[in-house]
């Protein structure tokens, strides 16, 4: 039996208050003033496994389900987070970290908050097979987490990744 999306997301998908919400980010280029370093990250335990069940299998009445929407948002942003809370209210140091990073590069940046629905915290897991947030997709490529994204920072290479996507609007 497919996993799908839950009647009130389903339902939200067609309004906008309702939906599980992707969202633009504002850009206030704060600086990085924080360690880089999460030490002794400890990850996931066995019930934030992803299950790939939940995302390979589909149909519905709808026809809508996690995969089709993860698949939707990756084709149509360039910078997609799936995060705890929202890029101008984190509710997680990972996510903030996140999220403080990619605001140091002029790139839209769309996020959906995966704590207001527990169906898509599943199956994204399951789509990128990543037990946990943030998740960032660069141009439909699954890229990682927090410590992976500063590290591409760093390192120089997130620069190079980002730099042929078009700058965001001044009004986002
Ligand atoms: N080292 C990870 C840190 C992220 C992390 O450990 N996230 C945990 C706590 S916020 C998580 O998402 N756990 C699974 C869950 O909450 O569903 C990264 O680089 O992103
Ligand atoms: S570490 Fe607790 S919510 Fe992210």
């Amino acid at each position: 039996m497919a996993r799908l999306l839950s009647n009130a997301i389903l339902k939200g998908i067609s309004r906008a208050s309702q939906s599980p919400r992707i969202v633009p980010a504002s850009f206030n280029h704060v600086k990085l003033r924080f360690s880089t370093t999460i030490p002794n990250d400890p990850d996931s335990h066995a019930d934030f496994q992803p299950n790939n069940k939940a995302v390979n299998e589909s149909e519905s009445c709808s026809g809508i389900n996690i995969k089709e929407l993860v698949d939707k948002d990756v084709k149509e942003h360039p910078v997609v987070i799936y995060m705890k809370g929202y890029p101008d209210l984190p509710q997680c140091g990972f996510s903030s970290l996140a999220v403080r990073v990619l605001k140091q590069y002029n790139v839209p940046l769309n996020a959906r908050n995966i704590l207001e629905y527990p169906d898509l915290r599943t199956g994204v897991k399951a789509y990128s097979n990543w037990p946990t947030f943030p998740q960032i997709f660069i141009k439909g490529e699954f890229i990682g987490g927090s410590d992976i994204i500063m590290n591409m920072h760093q390192t120089g290479e997130l620069k190079e990744k980002l730099q042929d996507i078009e700058g965001k609007e001044e009004s986002e």
